[in-house]
């Protein structure tokens, strides 16, 4: 639906009414986002702090008071929402038109605060946000009224109105299905005035909307059709001013109840009132240079800051409450952006500007600049007023008058028993809740005092270290390798140590085993022969006695026999020998039992005999063993010598290597050193020229405040001589000059510096990590510096640190003056340089003055020129000569080479054929020389 959409005050189907036209100023919350990528790697530092207590924000000396400030140290950005937009959508539900407009420069995070990007704002920005509240309001209070709604989404590009929203412009869709950027021309916008003054937008589509999906749409269509492009300084940067509105329009029923002598009346009625929400996300400030931009996005970014200057200079105009007061005139109609937001600043809307800072050194000219601005902003005073049909707003304020009667009437009257009742259950409930928000704090208090002394103890455990402390263990460990070639040979030596002590052990274990073999084979021995003697005597003695027996046993049967042949014969002499028998027989059984009982005591000692026997075999398994022992102690005392040799090799290996990486880092940090002074020289005299160039600049700038703004007047009110006024024009002029030409310096500076810090900021975070993360070093991928020892690292990082530290002091200087001098020039916009000039005749002096001077000049860089033309020769002479020097000298380096060569060959050919000299150094030198053509 395509509509004329108003962004004025009122509806245009009704004339606003003055129901309450309080003026309020315009509301400034600064929004300080984060670091982010970039500005980390060039290792920018915050130049913004941000007091936690009272909304304020300081720059150098510059201190700022807004009515919010959110992040860094200020409230958190999440309550911007609830503490700035969200009384502006309450605001719309009485008729309050109302904007909210982010300003700031380029990467600010405008889109990222308003949600109109496609990237990150669909979620946290406060439109989504400003959606979920106005669909929350209207679906409790639904059934009160009813409600219309539409959304139109607008851009500035170029001074260009262009609808986002135009349906008849296809929306391309790339292949995977997400959407892609429109490319195709979008429809343009015209902007009409209406007699009385209300501007609308002709040709803008209106979407009616329903639900909260079919506004989120909207608002996704729109920023993908948005123009955006990529610059230095922003990736995704805005190129258009977009304005995203949302139309409520409300018809309420009101029944006013009246009772009339105890009957009561009920008159039904409705209220008419339609509102408007701008939310205006403004394309940032930029300076080409910065932003990288040529070609189509130069022309963009012109186009912006003009814009951007027309907004500056209606801040201005509004902000200053003298001018506002002498009624001067506000020029809203230099920009198509001012003249859509006429209203908002100085007109009938409640609005909010969201002021977005960078809170990096780097962009501290321009976060210094939109502080400047937003503070302005702070003084503009706008009359919101309340669109309500006029009949329905006098009806509402009768109902309103009533109400307030029967209140008082009701106040007069006794307060009755049950609202003192209801006030103590109130009481008691309030009472309750604290106890248990008491009992909550106690409970924490006491968690807390635990986790303190877990803390202690943990510390006193040397349990938990700080990240720095990790750190520093990190370091020291580090550090030892490199004192390694002592290290090592300690280590070595107690290696060292270690086998000798090990080898000597086990060698004592060898000559003990040996000693027990000894003994044993000793043993053995004794027990060997022992044995063998004392069996074969025995043996000897066994047979003796085997035999003694068996004699004896065969005397006895022969005399047996005898006995019984004289037992036959019965005479005397038979019985003398009977009884000579019988006696022999006596002493011989006599004889046997001896023999027998020396064969027992023989067996005795053959058993014994055999017990030595199983001890000497005891004896020779023993000796087996120990000897088994001893061959695997021998085994076990080589290998172990033969490891130690091949530990210690490795070890002399790795020592050679060591040294070798030491030589190199000794080299490595000395060339380091070297660098570091050589980089602190030049950062001191870069620092020191931009301190005298600033210091300059400032003096020159004050003197320029200080200095009377109507040369053509001296103190007693006299005009001057022709004189003296030639010579105060002189001056003025000598003096602009110079500021300008300072100012072109010291941003020349600014801009090296910012190039040498960021290096500087590589290089320390890649050290860092290095630190961190030794083994994926990003030294040693690029090999630049890849033997520093942590120590010279932490030097290095040390130096580096000290460097960014001088580098961002400049920094913050150059900034601030550079931001006086920008200040300055744009006073001059609003009071022009050429005001001194009071008459023709200054006019002529000061061109023939300007004249004289752009000669002089002219001439001088003629003479410096041809200086620069006449050393540009000499140099290359001298780099010819160099040249020529330098073949000159390789060639004789060759020919003596060659020459050598051939002395060595000569001398052996000589020493082999003329033996007879051997070696005579005499003629060898003689040799020598002669070969070489050198004379005696
Ligand atoms: N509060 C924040 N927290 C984290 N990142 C942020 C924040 N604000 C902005 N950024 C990031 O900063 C970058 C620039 O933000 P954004 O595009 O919103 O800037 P802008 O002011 O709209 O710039 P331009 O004027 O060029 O369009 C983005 O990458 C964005 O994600």
């Amino acid at each position: 639906m395509e509509s004329h959409s108003s962004l004025s005050s009122s509806s245009s189907s009704s004339p606003p009414s003055s129901l309450s036209s309080e003026s309020c100023c315009v509301k400034v919350a600064v929004n300080v986002r984060p670091l982010i990528g970039d500005e980390v790697t060039q290792g920018c530092r915050e130049c913004v702090s941000v007091s936690p207590v009272t909304p304020q924000v300081q720059m150098g000396t510059h201190p700022f008071t807004f009515d919010h400030v959110y992040g860094s140290n200020g409230s958190p950005s999440s309550l911007m929402f609830e503490e700035c937009v969200a009384p502006l959508v309450d605001g719309l539900f009485h008729g309050y038109n109302a904007t909210v407009l982010a300003y700031g420069q380029t990467g600010s995070g405008k889109t990222y605060t308003m949600g109109t990007g496609i990237k990150d704002g669909t979620k946290n920005g406060l439109i989504p946000q400003v959606m979920s509240a106005l669909f929350n309001k209207i679906d409790s209070v639904k059934h009160q009224m009813g409600f219309q709604l539409h959304v139109s989404f607008i851009e500035i590009l170029k001074e260009e109105v262009l609808d986002l929203l135009d349906s008849s412009v296809p929306f391309n869709r790339l292949a995977n299905g997400t959407p892609g950027k429109v490319v195709l021309s979008k429809s343009p916008v015209q902007i009409r005035e209406s007699p009385n003054g209300v501007i609308t937008l002709s040709g803008a589509t209106e979407v009616p909307i329903a639900t909260k999906e079919e506004m989120a749409s909207c608002l996704e269509q729109g920023s993908l059709t948005r123009a955006t492009g990529s610059t230095n300084m922003n990736n995704e940067s805005s190129r258009s001013h977009a304005i995203f509105t949302i139309t409520l329009e409300q018809m309420r029923k009101i029944s006013s109840i009246s009772v009339v002598k105890d009957t009561v009346d009920e008159d039904m009625g409705e209220e008419y009132c339609c509102a408007k929400l701008h939310l205006v996300d403004l394309a940032g400030s930029e300076r080409a240079k910065r932003t990288g931009s040529g070609g189509v996005r130069l022309k963009e970014g012109i186009h912006i800051n003009r814009g951007l200057l027309a907004l500056g200079n209606v801040i201005s105009a509004l902000g200053d409450e003298k001018r506002r007061k002498e009624g001067a005139h506000v020029p809203y109609r230099d920009s198509k952006l001012t003249r859509l937001l006429q209203d908002s600043l100085g007109g009938n809307s409640k609005t909010v500007m969201i002021a977005c800072i960078s809170p990096a050194d780097i962009n501290a000219e321009e976060t210094l600049n939109t502080l400047k601005y937003a503070n302005r902003a702070r003084n503009i005073q706008n009359k919101p007023v309340a669109n309500k049909d006029l009949i329905c707003s006098e009806m509402q304020k009768m109902r309103q008058e009533l109400q307030y009667l029967q209140a008082t009437l009701c106040a007069r009257g006794a307060t009755s028993s049950e609202e003192v009742q209801v006030m103590r259950e109130k009481i008691m409930k309030l009472e309750s809740a604290n106890e248990e928000l008491s009992r909550e704090l106690h409970i924490y208090r006491s968690k807390r005092v635990t986790l303190d002394y877990c803390n202690i103890d943990a510390q006193e455990d040397g349990v938990i270290f700080s990240k720095d402390d990790g750190l520093k263990r990190g370091f020291e460990s580090m550090d030892s390798d490199y004192e390694m070639s002592e290290a090592t040979s300690d280590i070595g030596a107690a290696e060292e140590w270690e086998h000798a002590l090990r080898q000597n052990s086990m060698g004592k274990e060898l000559n003990e085993l040996s000693k027990r073999l000894e003994e044993k084979e000793s043993e053995m021995r004794v027990c060997g022969i022992g044995t063998e003697t004392i069996r074969q005597h025995f043996e000897k003695k066994m047979m003796e006695l085997e035999k003694e027996k068996r004699t004896v046993q065969d005397e006895r049967d022969m005399l047996l026999a005898e006995v019984e042949e004289l037992a036959a014969s019965s005479d005397r002499q038979a019985q003398v020998a009977r009884d000579n028998h019988a006696h022999k027989l006596k002493a011989l059984e006599t004889q046997i039992l001896n023999l027998k009982k020396k064969q027992e005591n023989q067996v005795e000692v053959l058993k014994q005999k055999q017990k030595s026997e199983d001890a000497a075999k005891r004896l020779k398994t023993e000796i087996q063993c120990i000897k088994a022992q001893k061959v695997q102690l021998q085994q076990k005392m080589k290998q172990e010598a033969e490891q130690f040799r091949q530990w210690k090799a490795s070890q002399e290996k790795e020592l050679l290597q060591l040294k070798k990486e030491g030589r190199k880092t000794e080299h490595e940090r000395l060339k380091l050193e070297a660098l570091n002074r050589r980089q602190k020289m030049v950062l001191q005299r870069k620092t020191e020229e931009a301190a005298m160039a600033t210091k300059r600049l400032k003096e020159l700038l004050e003197a320029r405040k200080s200095s009377p703004h109507d040369i053509s007047v001296i103190a007693n009110g006299q005009p001057p001589s022709r004189q003296t006024n030639e010579k105060s024009l002189r001056k003025w002029l000598d003096n602009e000059l110079e500021v300008m030409a300072k100012v072109h310096q010291v941003r020349f500076q600014y801009e090296k510096q910012i190039q040498v810090r960021a290096a500087l900021a590589v290089e320390l975070t890649s050290l860092r990590q290095e630190m961190e993360f030794p083994s994926n070093s990003h030294q040693e991928k690029n090999g630049q510096f890849r033997f520093l020892s942590p120590n010279t690292r932490l030097e290095r990082i040390a130096s580096l640190e000290s460097m960014l530290d001088v580098s961002s002091n400049a920094l913050t200087a150059m900034g601030s003056q550079l931001s006086e001098a920008e200040e300055r020039e744009h006073s001059l916009h609003a009071k022009p340089r050429w005001n001194h000039i009071q008459s023709m005749t200054d006019a002529k002096y000061l061109l023939q003055y300007v004249f004289d001077s752009t000669a002089e000049a002219r001439s001088k860089i003629w003479e410096k020129d041809r200086d620069i033309k006449e050393k540009k020769e000499q140099l290359n002479d001298l780099l010819c000569l160099l040249q020529l020097t330098e073949v000159q000298n390789r060639e004789i380096l060759k020919e003596k080479k060659t020459r050598e060569q051939t002395v060595s060959i000569a001398l052996a050919s000589t020493s082999s054929s003329y033996s007879v000299f051997k070696f005579n150094p005499y003629f060898h030198t003689k040799i020598q020389n002669s070969l070489l053509g050198i004379s005696p």
